[in-house]
């Protein structure tokens, strides 16, 4: 699904204009006929409150739909003067078609008493300050009355920046926003959930190949991930499933890299293989599939030439979970990413995250051996070491920082959290799983593993990063409809039927 804000709104609506030639009028139309399509049949009586622009224009369309199906329908109009022109047109039609619209505040009070739905096309993309004076005050009666009244709103709740999802001053508190074309980036914005109610997102009238040349940031659904999936040859062998090699856990931290191990094997990669402490047996016991690479951590150097041939043996490493920033594990960290080609000649894919993270922040030249073939998958404090940014800034403007970071390192950034972002620093995916039921550790692990094995069975950077994103998420969405807490074990433990179903249906 296209992720957009006002800019993206006015990119579209003038490139379906002017290329597509479709009148502004048609695509209003088109956008009040979406709408009337989720209310419900039953419901009677509505009042619809417009204001001047093309957000009041959709409401007086919207009007039109009802009063013709022969529902009762009031209007209230907050301004006739200075209207845009499809909403004067559609301003003039309900006039001419004889629908009731007031104009007085005072009358509203008693036409919110006499309605069960209320639908307002104050301001959409087009809010451009502080909303004060009798704008606020008919917000607020909208706010008080939706305590027994079903609130519609009409792209936006009047009041929040399609952009940001800051809220200019007050905002109207909707049941159901039906948006169209995009999901705003402003419903990214975890504090005004409560003011979105239930999102839907409708067409209007434009097929999203005509249009997805003009923005590359998606809000990832479960068809575009389904689009993604590599369909598997029936005479396929281990082999074209990926060797990948893992670098993650260190004495004490030891289950940091089984997790790595356990979510790629289940993920689905063809080998496994982990480089661990000699001392450390927990692996075979916890994912038999596995094959560990022991290492001395004594004495590093006598294990750095047989390292070689594993990595060179490898189609992906992943580097990172709990393996501490000793000397030692920066010697094999930066062992790792020192050759970048395969015994087959291929280039071998980096998953960097965690503690990786932290010695790239303190070791910056190194940036240049990972450019053109990495994930890195810091949360907001690893992000905010990489960058130098305080973690306000970035909150503030993740996606240009996140967009910014990955074009000038050349790497494929995801930046942890709610809605996690992915991004090339060209195309952007924005995720719609997860919840805070998964927020505990070991849950960073298991992405590292899922992601390493989607690459290593041949997904792109970009695509990997988003399916195992949405995944993981998308377990865990499912798992809280029946348990409070998700940890990395019952993620791992669902990962293969979720993948099935969500490549399936
Ligand atoms: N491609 C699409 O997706 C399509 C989108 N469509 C629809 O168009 C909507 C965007 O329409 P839009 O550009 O006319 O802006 P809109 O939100 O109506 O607001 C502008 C008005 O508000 C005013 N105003 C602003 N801030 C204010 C404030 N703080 N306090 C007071 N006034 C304020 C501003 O006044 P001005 O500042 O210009 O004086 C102007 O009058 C979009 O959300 C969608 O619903 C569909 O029709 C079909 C195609
Ligand atoms: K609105």
């Amino acid at each position: 699904m296209l992720l957009g804000g006002n800019k993206t709104t006015r990119k579209i609506d003038n490139f379906a204009i002017n290329n597509l030639k479709i009148p502004s009028i048609v695509l209003m139309e088109n956008a009040a006929i979406s709408f009337v399509k989720h209310i419900d049949e039953n419901e009677d009586n509505f009042l619809i409150i417009c204001g001047k622009g093309n957000n009041g224009g959709d409401g007086y369309a919207i009007a039109r739909q009802l009063f013709s199906k022969g529902k009762n329908v009031k209007i209230f109009c907050i301004s006739n003067e200075n209207m845009s022109n499809d909403c004067m047109i559609n301003y003039e039609i309900c006039k001419n078609m004889g629908i009731e619209i007031f104009y007085k505040i005072e009358e509203l009070d008693k036409l919110f008493f006499e309605c069960n739905v209320v639908i307002e096309g104050i301001f959409g993309t087009g809010l451009n300050s502080e909303i004060k004076g009798i704008y606020q005050e008919i917000i607020q009666k909208i706010n008080t009355a939706s305590n027994n009244k079903k609130v519609y709103s009409i792209d936006i709740p009047s009041g929040i920046n399609g952009d940001t999802g800051e809220i200019m001053g007050i905002s109207v508190k909707a049941d159901i926003t039906i948006s169209f074309v995009t999901y705003k980036k402003g419903f990214l914005n975890s504090k005004i959930k409560d003011f979105l109610g239930k999102i839907i997102i409708e067409n209007i009238g434009l097929n999203e190949t005509s249009i997805n040349h003009l923005l590359k940031e998606y809000y990832l659904t479960p068809d575009m991930i389904k689009s993604f999936r590599i369909k598997r040859n029936e005479d396929s062998h281990k082999g074209d499933f990926g060797k990948v090699l893992i670098f993650a856990g260190s004495s004490g931290f030891y289950g940091a890299g089984n997790i790595v191990a356990k979510s790629c094997v289940r993920t689905g990669a063809g080998l496994t293989t982990v480089i661990t402490d000699k001392n450390n047996f927990s692996l075979n016991v916890f994912v038999p599939e596995a094959m560990s690479f022991p290492i001395n951590f004594d004495n590093i150097n006598e294990n750095l030439e047989k390292l070689e041939n594993e990595i060179l043996n490898s189609d992906v490493i992943a580097i990172g979970p709990g393996i501490g920033k000793s000397e030692q594990a920066f010697l094999i960290f930066e062992k790792l990413i020192s050759i970048k080609k395969n015994n087959k000649g291929n280039t071998i894919k980096l998953i960097l995250d965690a503690d990786a993270l932290n010695l790239l922040s303190e070791n910056r030249k190194l940036f240049e051996k990972i450019r053109n073939r990495s994930i890195l998958t810091p949360h907001l404090v690893e992000f905010s070491r990489l960058t130098g940014f305080s973690t306000d800034e970035i909150n503030k403007n993740r996606f240009e920082i996140t967009k910014n970071f990955a074009k000038k390192y050349e790497i494929i950034l995801l930046l942890k959290g709610k809605n996690t972002i992915i991004t090339n620093g060209e195309e952007l995916f924005a995720n719609s799983t997860g919840n805070s039921h998964m927020a505990n550790g070991g849950m960073g692990d298991c992405l590292t593993g899922i992601i390493c094995s989607l690459v290593g069975q041949k997904y792109d950077l970009m695509k990997s990063a988003g399916i195992g994103a949405y995944l993981h998420g998308k377990i865990a969405d499912e798992l809280v409809k029946k348990q409070y807490i998700v940890n990395a074990s019952h993620i791992i433990e669902n990962i293969s039927e979720c993948i099935l179903n969500i490549f399936q249906n």
